[in-house]
């Protein structure tokens, strides 16, 4: 029986249309992993601004009927593209996570700033 392919770097001597078609690839992978950067880096510049007007008004920081809306539409969107809608949804928990942390973080700044 096959060994199972170690984890290891690319050998030196793979064929070199394996290593052009390869290479072309992962350019189009950096060139979304880039884009993805960009949007999340977007995507956390509204949640941030979400964040001051919650702390201004009051608001509590997390909202889980806005999230459980958002969770079923990124599973179907997910389906429909074919991506493991599984993955889309612990994707979104993993940043929603990050985001009702950031507006913990400026609600407890803003009190602090008001004296509480
Ligand atoms: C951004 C918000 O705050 C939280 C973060 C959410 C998100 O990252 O999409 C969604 C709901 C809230 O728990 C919001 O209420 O819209």
């Amino acid at each position: 029986m096959d060994q199972p392919l170690a984890r290891t770097q690319l050998p030196a001597d793979v064929d070199d249309h394996v290593r052009q078609e390869l290479q072309r690839l992962r350019d189009s992978i950096d060139n979304l992993d880039a884009a993805l950067v960009h949007l999340l880096a977007e995507r956390f510049k509204c949640t941030q601004e979400v964040g001051r007007l919650k702390a201004e008004y009051q608001l509590p920081p997390a909202d889980p009927g806005r999230e459980a809306q958002q969770i079923s539409r990124l599973r179907r969107l997910a389906e429909e593209s074919k991506l493991d809608p599984v993955f889309a949804e612990r994707f979104l928990v993993f940043i929603i996570a990050e985001v009702v942390r950031h507006h913990e973080l400026i609600a407890i700044s803003r009190s602090e700033a008001n004296g509480a």
